[in-house]
């Protein structure tokens, strides 16, 4: 077995992982509708050109499963593990294509992934041996951090807090902006303000080390600004009661989307 991965579907995930991987290893893509690969990717006209491959990576929209499906069991050759990142996907469905008995992880990675910042959370089926858990280990923190599960269920959590959660933290972020153009930044200053204070407080948060109520605690003076607004955002739960409808809605799109349709 080569150690050569395929990608099917290279749009923004799928190109980020292929990117990550492409000095090092020998990477293939299909995908007849994009215009560029990453440099270093070898770009497939046909699946039946794929030969066996060490990992093959599904990274299209979860609605563009039925279309790839049928490829599955040819490419599920002995030796070869097949890695879905597609939000919803069942490892039921996975098998029903690629065949019972197939070597199939289902993943969860997220956008930070582009520049080796993400984390994927994975979960893998019965017949996945040690040595192809080690490949795609290594394929996907090729993109940052990697973490197994053992229950598929928590997949839907998973996706709706990770998968989803740049998008969370970004809104919030446009929100601050637009507040403070209300109480009379102009676009760029509020912009800007808001921006660095994301990256700032997100790396504080990395390179301290210390739990995120303490750095909350170090910003928030008795009696003072920040106390003042927390206020708001804690009053009868707000903020969490907020942080659970959102959490819950991704989650119950993830399961919708793992309905055949
Ligand atoms: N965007 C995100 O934040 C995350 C997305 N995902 C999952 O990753 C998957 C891909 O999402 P994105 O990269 O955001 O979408 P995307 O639209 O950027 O990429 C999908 C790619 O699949 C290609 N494609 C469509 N039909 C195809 C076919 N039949 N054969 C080969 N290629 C085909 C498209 O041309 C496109 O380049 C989705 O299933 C999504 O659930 C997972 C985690 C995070
Ligand atoms: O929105 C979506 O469905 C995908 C899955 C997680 C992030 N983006």
């Amino acid at each position: 077995m080569s150690d050569t991965i395929l990608m099917i579907g290279c749009g923004r995930m799928g190109g980020a992982i292929a990117q990550a991987l492409a000095p090092a290893c020998r990477v293939l893509a299909f995908d007849p509708h994009a215009d560029h690969l990453p440099a270093g990717v070898e770009r497939l006209e046909s699946l039946s050109g794929a030969g066996a491959c060490a990992v093959v990576v599904l990274a299209v929209k979860p609605q563009g499963f039925d279309a790839i499906a049928p490829a599955l069991a040819s490419l599920a050759g002995p030796g070869s593990v097949i890695l879905s990142i597609m939000a919803g996907i069942t490892l039921e469905r996975l098998s029903a294509a690629a065949g019972t008995g197939a070597a199939l992880v289902r993943a969860m990675p997220n956008t930070p992934a582009a520049i080796g910042c993400g984390i994927t959370a994975a979960v893998a089926s019965p017949a996945v041996t040690a040595r192809q858990r080690a490949a795609v280990t290594r394929t996907l923190e090729a993109t940052g951090q990697v973490l197994w599960l053992e229950d598929e269920g928590d997949l839907d959590a998973v996706t709706a807090l990770s998968g989803s959660g740049p998008a969370y933290f970004y809104r919030f972020a446009e929100a601050l902006i637009q507040a403070g153009m209300e109480r009379g930044l102009d676009a760029e200053t509020a912009t800007r303000l808001a921006r660095q204070t994301f990256i700032g407080a997100a790396r504080l948060a990395e390179v301290d080390g210390v739990p995120l109520v303490e750095l909350r605690r170090q910003v928030t003076s008795p009696g003072g600004t920040t106390a003042a607004g927390l206020a708001v955002m804690e009053a009868d739960g707000a903020i969490d009661a907020l942080a659970g409808q959102v959490v819950r809605a991704a989650a119950r799109r993830s399961r919708e989307l793992s309905q055949p349709r």
